[in-house]
């Protein structure tokens, strides 16, 4: 006979640690071990409301490696919170190195999945990949009409990376005339673009332009051409198109094999931001943040043996540093009035980090970095946290010099490092994609390595003679002019610049100068709101002139 042991304590009930907690939090209550003899049996708690659960119904081909198609896009639906159901409309036998086979689904077996799931379940968004002949697309156009959705997103899956045809061109006809006209937003790569429009060259950013245009005339509502496939580029551009703006949607081109599936991820993110009420170009700016950062963390993983891997959607599950949280996008032209804080100024003023902050901000600063080289940890952390919340609201970026830790804890959106903190590329690694990074350079060879580095500005001085940096030897016009012309990146001047001499520095009309940072002028003053005011009218005033 078996014997009866004790429960392990393996065994026995736990609260979660607080790092499960943080990593999956839902409300949680520990399981009561000895429940008294007259409490009700405790039931779990049955929703008294019906909760909304975004659905996004993926209408597409499995991948058998499972990077892209259908696996991908219910790792990416769910990754963002959105439940995701799948008809499936080919299984195709795919690995890193390519696709060896595909067997498509018949059509009557994919519409018998269609109304299965669209009769029934509550489906937001269809997003649509790989629809392998135009009977399939018929099937499915039949039944968008007869169960209408909130939104259709249309990846018109034609050829993989790997070359191999996942769609013939008899479905082309029907994937113009019949589904783009139903569609929301059609998202072709370059090559797709190339195909639908009769095979034209695209090779540059203004050819993508006119694709947009071109296929927005077929009927969707709004077009997105790809750029991940285009040649030569250090940047991921992407264009939008809503029948009125064209907008370039840069990224950070992330070196890496494991690109496999970006396209099935990035509009079924598109679906799952829809699902949940976004508007499309919000919903669009997710989904390429969700894609960029995700590359970012599977870049080094290597799965197979072929060209082109997958990648890891479910990165922020064991990544909770890069969550998807701030996705504040670098503009340069934030670097216009680029207000530095200074802990001595502000004791000396009797003002608080936060209150500094406001005033430059209420006077137009366009990037706030808090420079506190002697506040406590503490001290600092908190400041910056209701800093961040300032900053939030006004839409104005909040950089932290130096303290990445600081930076990672209150969420800010970035930092400023100089020569002889964290190298930039480290603080990358630490920060992530979406994080702005700034680094000081006095010559031509630390700003090629700050691009190098993946920093995203740079900051260069000092221009003139400065008491608040010691030490600091001045570069003057020549050495500015030296950095801007040998950097590929934006720049803001900085080192003894005030109301008197910031005009000069615009006038010299370097292209990528993009504005000036300032400590003293603004924040050992009186009124900090004030000088940012009369800062800013001389800049611009500056700027109109040269
Ligand atoms: N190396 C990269 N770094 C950053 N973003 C990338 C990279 N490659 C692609 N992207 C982005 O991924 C998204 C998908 O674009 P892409 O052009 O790769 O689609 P696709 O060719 O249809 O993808 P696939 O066929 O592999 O599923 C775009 O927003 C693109 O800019
Ligand atoms: C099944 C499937 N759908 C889409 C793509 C495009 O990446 C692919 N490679 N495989
Ligand atoms: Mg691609």
């Amino acid at each position: 006979m078996a014997s009866v042991s004790a429960p392990s304590a393996a065994l026995a009930p736990r609260r979660p640690s607080a790092s499960a907690a943080l990593l999956f939090p839902y409300p949680y209550s520990s399981p009561r071990v000895s429940p008294s003899p007259t409490a009700q049996p405790r039931r779990l708690a049955v929703a008294a409301r019906a909760m909304p659960w975004p659905h996004v119904l993926t209408v597409a081909g499995s991948d058998s490696g499972a990077g892209a198609g259908i696996q991908a896009d219910i790792k990416a639906s769910a990754a963002l919170g959105a439940y995701c159901s799948s008809v499936i409309t080919a299984v195709t036998a795919q690995n890193t190195v390519g696709v060896q086979g595909v067997h498509a689904v018949p059509e009557e077996f994919v519409g018998e999945q269609l109304r299965s799931v669209l009769s029934d379940m509550s489906v937001d968004v269809v997003k649509t990949g790989m629809l392998p002949s135009a009977g399939i697309v018929k099937v499915l156009c039949e039944n968008l009409r007869k169960f209408p959705v909130k939104a259709l997103v249309v990846d018109p899956v034609m050829v993989s990376t790997s070359g191999d045809t996942l769609s013939g061109p008899s479905t082309l006809a029907t994937f113009r005339d019949e589904l783009f006209p139903m569609a929301d937003i059609v998202t072709p790569n370059v090559k797709e673009a190339s195909k639908l429009l009769g095979d034209v060259s695209l090779q540059t950013i203004s050819d993508m332009r006119s694709a947009a245009e071109s296929i927005y005339k077929l009927g969707p509502k709004h077009v997105l051409v790809k750029g991940g496939d285009m040649p030569d580029s250090t940047d991921a551009i992407d264009v939008f198109f809503d029948g009125k703006e064209f907008i370039e949607l840069r990224g950070l081109r992330i070196k890496t094999r494991n690109t496999h599936g970006t396209g099935c991820t990035l509009a079924s993110c598109i679906a799952a931001e829809l699902a949940k009420g976004a508007t499309m170009l919000h919903a669009v700016e997710v989904a390429k943040k969700f894609v960029e950062s995700a590359l970012y963390h599977s870049k080094d993983r290597v799965i197979g043996n072929g060209p082109q891997g997958p990648f890891d959607h479910l990165f922020s599950l064991k990544s909770p540093l890069h969550k998807m949280g701030s996705l504040h996008k670098f503009n340069p032209d934030d670097l216009f009035l680029y207000a530095v804080t200074d802990s001595g100024m502000n004791k000396k003023w009797g003002r608080s980090i936060k209150d500094a902050v406001k005033a430059a901000i209420e006077g137009g600063a366009t990037i706030v970095q808090l420079r506190e080289k002697d506040t406590e940890t503490r001290e600092f952390l908190e400041a910056a946290k209701a800093c961040v919340d300032i900053c939030r609201s006004s839409g104005v970026p909040l950089l932290i010099n130096d303290r990445i830790d600081v930076a990672l804890a209150c969420n800010a959106d970035g930092v400023h490092v100089g020569q002889s903190d964290m190298p930039a590329w480290e603080v990358r690694e630490l920060l992530g994609p979406g994080k702005i990074i700034g680094v000081s350079c006095k010559t031509p060879a630390q700003a090629e390595q700050a691009w190098k580095d993946g920093a995203d500005y740079i900051g260069s001085g000092g221009v003139f003679p400065t008491t608040t940096k010691a030490n600091n030897p001045t570069l003057g016009f020549e050495g500015l002019r030296a950095v801007c012309s040998a950097s590929k990146l934006p720049v803001v001047a900085i080192g003894g610049i005030n109301t008197g001499n910031a005009g000069s520095v615009m006038e010299l009309g370097l292209p990528n100068l993009k504005g000036v940072a300032v400590v003293s002028a603004l924040f050992d003053r009186e009124c900090v709101a004030t000088e940012t005011r009369s800062l800013r009218s001389i800049l611009m005033n500056a700027c109109s002139r040269s």
